[in-house]
């Protein structure tokens, strides 16, 4: 008997693919949301569990000193606001889960309380909240910091804003909404209390504005890496994202998870972890292999790529480097910590524009027909344990979505590995569900 995982897609709202010509009206018409409709109405026919929508807030200009390569190529600009955007994805689905990033550097968390809070009504109860500390000076700047702060500091921060947003989220009872009309009132003033919270960084009176939502609290996702971030995550978070290195990457991030989590009196089965992978699929081995050989036939394209994500995300000028060296071993970042450790590792020790040119983010390699990576996704979770995966593709095309949803999904269906409906109203209890 197989035992069932959970598939969820790390989505950008950014450009889908427009460089091969195929879908030319999406390469600008994509940001009336309706390419990501189309793609979360896909995924929810297929069995995904999630759509998570990742979030940044620079247009960088880390690498060479300038924006050239991150527009030239589209990596996180130009891109929309997921927190608005989730409200379409919702009204155009039935079950799927819709996760959306904020940070907690940057939002004040009364109006990231009231507006999770308010996409949860509206999702009736689907809503997860991606809570990343943000790692950018860039991003910063855009905020009147100078900086970002220390990356161990930005964990304590968060740490207080999920507090903060958790007593919002209970500052109205679930039964304070009478809507009497026989003794005239609507909300009971017994039933919403201020919160008084009065922390280290932040003071914030409340309670909400907003009734109680469907989920009373929704969903909190957190993709921390280093030891701070794996912390913050074990104790507040129902859901991990993560891109270790390798099989024995993944088995050791999610035991050490589910360990933290039950030295927090969590049930470790709570915690939900998804791997992010880039499955290459095609009707046979040869057909994915031959996608394969003409993705690395993009070598220069997918090295300048991958240098403008690693310097949008973990701050590093790359270009300050030689290419045809490997990462110094001095260099640092007070960006993506746990990240940068892992890619440095993916590298292992190759020069840095042969590494990146061939480079496909994810933890491990899945390359083949949708027998081929059916089987490998089931071994991979046998030997891991369990959870799920999280599918990337920076930018997905229709193509690509469909060799997904139409081709390797019946497959996982067939074999009994992925859902096939929902049985729960909320997002919180289907990811819990098995
Ligand atoms: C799959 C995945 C998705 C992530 N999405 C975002 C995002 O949308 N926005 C963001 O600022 N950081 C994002 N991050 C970064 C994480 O929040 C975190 O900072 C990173 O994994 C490094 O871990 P650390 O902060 O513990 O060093 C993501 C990381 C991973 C692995």
């Amino acid at each position: 008997m197989a035992t069932p995982f959970r598939l969820g897609w790390f989505g950008n709202l950014t450009a889908p693919e427009w460089r091969d010509g195929w879908s030319t009206d999406d390469a600008t018409g994509w940001t009336d949301g309706r390419f990501h409709v189309e793609m979360v109405q896909a995924m929810e026919r297929a069995g995904f569990d999630f759509m998570m929508l990742e979030d940044s807030l620079m247009v960088s200009d880390i690498y060479a000193g300038t924006a050239e390569l991150e527009l030239k190529h589209a990596v996180y600009a130009p891109k929309l606001d997921p927190v608005p955007v989730i409200s379409m994805l919702a009204y155009a689905t039935e079950h799927i889960g819709i996760v959306g990033t904020a940070s907690t550097t940057f939002y004040p968390p009364y109006l990231l309380a009231r507006a999770f809070s308010t996409l949860d009504h509206v999702t009736r109860g689907r809503v997860g909240w991606n809570a990343v500390t943000s790692s950018e000076d860039r991003a910063a700047q855009n905020f009147g910091m100078e900086r970002i702060p220390e990356h161990d500091r930005r964990y304590d921060m968060a740490g207080e804003f999920v507090d903060v947003v958790r007593k919002l989220w209970a500052s109205w009872a679930p039964d304070a909404i009478l809507a009497d009309a026989t003794t005239g009132y609507y909300a009971d003033h017994t039933k919403v209390a201020p919160i008084h919270h009065d922390g280290e960084f932040f003071t914030v009176r409340g309670p909400l504005n907003t009734p109680p939502s469907p989920q009373g609290r929704p969903v909190i996702c957190q993709a921390g890496a280093s030891p701070k971030g794996r912390a913050f995550a074990a104790a507040n978070a129902d859901m991990l994202l993560t891109i270790p290195n390798g099989l024995d990457g993944m088995k050791e991030y999610r035991d050490d998870i589910r360990a933290r989590a039950a030295a927090h009196g969590r049930d470790p089965d709570d915690v939900k972890v998804f791997f992010v992978v880039e499955p290459v699929v095609g009707r046979t081995d040869e057909e994915a292999r031959a996608k394969h050989e003409d993705y690395l036939a993009h070598a220069q394209r997918n090295y300048e790529f991958q240098m403008v994500n690693f310097a949008a995300t973990m701050e590093i000028d790359f270009s300050v480097f030689d290419p045809d060296l490997p990462i110094p071993d001095d260099v640092t970042t007070n960006g993506h910590q746990g990240q940068f450790a892992i890619w440095k590792e993916a590298f292992g020790g190759r020069p840095i524009r042969e590494a990146a040119g061939a480079m496909r983010i994810g933890s491990i390699e899945l390359i083949g027909s949708p027998a081929t990576v059916a089987d490998r996704m089931e071994e991979a979770m046998e030997h891991v344990g369990g959870d799920g995966f999280m599918f990337l593709s920076q930018p997905p095309s229709r193509s690509y979505i469909a060799d997904i949803t139409e081709g390797l999904c019946p497959e996982l269906a067939r074999r009994g590995l992925i859902r096939t409906g929902f049985r729960h109203a909320t997002f919180r209890e289907n990811l819990r569900s098995f």
